[in-house]
């Protein structure tokens, strides 16, 4: 029989990234020998135990790090660096860190005092969700075919970064390799301006329904439901993201902004060609977008 990837796989934090990865586990022996979920929550602990979906479940994250070849934290943003630098003094020497944190720069630099020489740290960010949290809310196929991006220090071990990798396509998903702050400037524009745009227009409407009293939202028509989704999103994951990536999603607000702008100006003189180029703009992006399989 072939050695799995990960000898003892630890997730903490196993809600909807954390129980993904579980999940595929427990479908693919290749992937871990022995898992380990580790969450502070006795109610998600609980859960887990009955969806069966580790080998051992526990709320001592030390009792689970010091056991585990590969620690993987699925915790929010703000909390990534607290439980690392927890549990890297128990960690065994020649294991691998790793997290799925949807933001790296200060992530990365919070962690960086605590990291050991004989414990490998690879920052990865599944780019795969959905507006649901906790454990009831992973599949084992939320990870088929998205991008896996992966942004390890300078000094990481190339073998740690494979390892890694190695598991990530094991969950079905493809994995990129790349810089810290070039990552948080392009999540910023695909993933976090986006959310903070859904959250900000279902305010708009609920205000304006308050104001009008009227029942604007009852009208929400497909447009605004496939617009809104994601703003059902977890309010601590996002509040964390947005003050973890906060110059890169200010700086791609302010580019919206002034796009948005645009157009308004196109609007009000009545500027038939710059509307009709901007709507045929979205639809290639759209399109690319369904091409390379990620809609
Ligand atoms: N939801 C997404 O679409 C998505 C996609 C990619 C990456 N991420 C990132 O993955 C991480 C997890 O997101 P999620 O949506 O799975 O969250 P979730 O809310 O579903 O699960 C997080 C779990 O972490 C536990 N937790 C919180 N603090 C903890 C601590 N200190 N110790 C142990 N357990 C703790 C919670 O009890 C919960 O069970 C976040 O960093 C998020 O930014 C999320
Ligand atoms: O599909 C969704 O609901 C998501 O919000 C997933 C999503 C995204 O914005 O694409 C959210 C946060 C991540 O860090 C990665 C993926």
């Amino acid at each position: 029989m072939t050695q799995p990837i990960v000898d003892t796989l630890c997730v903490i934090g196993p809600g909807l990234i954390g129980s993904s990865v579980l999940r595929r586990a427990r479908l693919d022996s290749a992937i871990a020998r022995e898992t380990i979920a580790v969450d502070r929550d006795e109610q998600v602990c609980a859960r887990v135990c009955e969806l069966d979906l580790a080998d051992i479940i526990t709320t001592d994250a030390l009792r689970g790090a010091a056991e585990a070849d590969v620690v993987m934290l699925c915790v929010p943003v703000g909390a990534i660096a607290t439980v690392a630098a927890e549990i890297l003094p128990v960690m065994k020497p020649g294991a691998i860190l790793t997290d799925v944190g949807s933001t790296r720069r200060s992530v990365v630099d919070a962690i960086a005092p605590h990291l050991r020489p004989d414990v490998a740290y690879v920052p990865a960010h599944p780019m795969a969700g959905t507006e649901h949290s906790g454990p009831d809310a992973g599949f084992a196929t939320l990870f088929e075919n998205r991008w896996c991006l992966l942004t390890p220090l300078e000094n990481t071990s190339s073998k740690a970064i494979a390892t890694i990798e190695a598991l990530w396509h094991a969950m079905g998903a493809r994995t990129r390799v790349m810089d810290i702050d070039h990552h948080d400037r392009i999540c910023a524009i695909v993933s976090h301006v986006p959310h903070l745009l859904a959250f900000s227009i279902c305010h708009t409407a609920d205000t304006l329904a308050d104001e009008l009293r009227s029942e604007v939202l009852d009208f929400a028509a497909s447009g605004f439901r496939d617009f809104t989704r994601i703003a059902a999103s977890d309010p601590i994951m996002w509040r964390d993201i947005f003050l973890n990536n906060r110059e890169a999603i200010l700086e791609m607000l302010e580019r919206f902004a002034q796009d948005a702008q645009k157009m308004a100006t196109a609007i009000r003189e009545g500027d038939e060609a710059t509307i009709v180029s901007s709507v045929e703009r979205g639809r290639a992006i759209r399109r690319s977008l369904i091409e390379n399989r990620q809609a």
